[in-house]
């Protein structure tokens, strides 16, 4: 059996990556890992079927990932939360500030109604700053987050308390 720590070994550190004094966690040499990857999408899956979610979110691109073989898993539909300029019909737009940089997200106006309760999914959650705008983004169409799963978490950086508060947030590996 694959547990998180096996997981959790197979995850590569570079460091200085992007930029000096980030420490990358390469997720290239687990998904490589076909038990690894398996395990991963197993785990998250049993993880967030505890939140009742009835479609999933993945944030381009790591997101995606993650979040297509999840929804696959779970029976739900997926919807993608894209970077500027890559989705065709109307969108909503936030602007966030990332661990090194800053970006702006869109999901498509019409990807969700108010009943539904979309489960956020990403591969990694540092500063927050990626999943609070795709929060807000889920806010903009009115439905309601039914939680936040994240294969790893960097748990010194304050990442949890810039996601809505009341909302359930999992991640698998936290360093
Ligand atoms: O919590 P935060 O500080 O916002 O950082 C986490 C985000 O950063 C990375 O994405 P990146 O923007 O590098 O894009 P990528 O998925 O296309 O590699 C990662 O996949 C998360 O989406
Ligand atoms: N330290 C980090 N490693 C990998 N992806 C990241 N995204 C934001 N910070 C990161």
């Amino acid at each position: 059996m694959t547990t998180t720590a096996d997981i959790q070994a197979l995850i590569r550190e570079i460091p200085d990556f992007p930029q000096p004094g980030i420490l990358f966690r390469d997720i290239t040499t687990l998904l490589k890992d076909a038990d690894g990857l398996k395990a991963s999408i197993d785990l998250m899956a049993e993880q967030a079927v505890q939140y009742q979610p009835d479609c999933i979110i993945g944030i381009e691109s790591r997101g995606f990932i993650f979040g297509m073989p999840l929804a696959y898993q779970l029976g739900l539909s997926f919807i993608p939360v894209r970077k500027p300029g890559k989705l065709p019909a109307a969108v909503h737009q936030v602007s966030y500030d990332l661990e090194y940089g800053q970006d702006s997200l869109e999901i498509h106006q019409d990807a969700l109604q108010p009943h539904h309760r979309p489960l956020i999914v990403d591969d990694l959650l540092a500063t927050g700053g990626t999943a609070a705008a795709a929060a807000q983004l889920v806010q903009k169409t009115g439905a309601t987050i039914a939680g936040f799963s994240f294969l790893i978490e960097l748990t010194d950086l304050p990442g949890r308390q810039k996601l809505p508060e009341g909302i359930p947030v999992n991640a698998l590996i936290s360093y």
